[in-house]
């Protein structure tokens, strides 16, 4: 049932995506493609929809129209073939980290779970692996998910925020994982962090008024772009005009 050779897979392709919350158009007949391979970065104001489009994306919220597709698989096939980490998750915390992988990756047809081992090393949860998720730190939560996430061997990898709560080598290593990793397989990661764009050989599109555009992958560049906004001057004008009298 699970043949399908992942070098045969066409890259995701968005075709006039649009997705509302009552008048609220967030997401305006968007049409893009994710490449197969490579990091791709999202950045966007805080309300732009990049959330929108993981959760569209991942089957969790219902699109009004256009269509999702990864080769001519169907909607069940496709999830096989995306892990999501959101920025915002629950966890069932009466499990183990063990359990939860375990759960996870019994999911995903095409996880290896030998891999397992040597990122529980990697991220140092050698000894937490085995511990109710209900003890662990924010950072940790995110560290099994990651592992959880890689070890399902899926060709598309969506993470929201996903450096946030981690220590700097631990985000160190993982930037390197996941540039190496992306030869073969695509990230898609949402940031608010601009210099995370320099880090990583990727392309970079910020998402605005429903769309995605592709920006200058050089976060220097991307400061002096949003500095020129109008909105942004406005914006400096009620700091200069109110910061006196704080
Ligand atoms: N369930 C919902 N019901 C109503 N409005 C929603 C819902 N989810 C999101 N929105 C609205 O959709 C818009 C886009 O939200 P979204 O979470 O996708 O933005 P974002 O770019 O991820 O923001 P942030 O950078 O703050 O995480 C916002 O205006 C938000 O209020």
């Amino acid at each position: 049932m699970f043949t399908l050779n992942k070098g045969a897979l066409d890259a995701l392709h968005i075709s006039h995506l649009t997705k509302s919350y009552k008048d609220h158009k967030v997401i305006d007949d968007l049409s893009f493609t994710f490449n197969k391979r490579g990091i791709t970065i999202i950045v966007g104001v805080n309300g732009s929809g990049k959330t929108t489009l993981f959760n569209l994306i991942n089957d969790l919220v219902d699109k009004d129209e256009g269509t999702i597709t990864l080769s001519s698989l169907s909607d069940e096939d496709k999830k096989k073939e995306c892990f999501y980490i959101p920025s915002d998750f629950y966890l069932p915390e009466y499990m183990t980290g063990k359990e939860y992988v375990d759960f996870i990756l019994s999911r995903y047809p095409y996880s290896n779970k030998e891999n397992v081992n040597w990122l529980i090393h990697l991220l140092d949860f050698d000894e937490a692996y085995h511990k109710l998720i209900e003890t662990y730190s924010y950072g940790m939560k995110k560290k099994i998910q990651i592992i959880a996430a890689i070890a399902s061997n899926t060709h598309y990898i969506f993470a929201d925020e996903v450096f946030n709560g981690l220590d700097f080598e631990t985000v160190l290593l993982l930037e390197e994982l996941f540039q190496k990793l992306s030869n073969k397989r695509a990230f898609v990661l949402i940031t608010h962090e601009m210099h995370l764009i320099q880090r990583f050989d990727c392309d970079c599109y910020m998402m605005k008024e429903g769309k995605l555009y592709h920006v200058e992958d050089d976060p220097l560049k991307m400061i002096e772009e949003i500095k020129e906004e109008k909105t942004y001057q406005k914006k400096r004008e009620l700091i200069d005009e109110h910061v006196m009298s704080l």
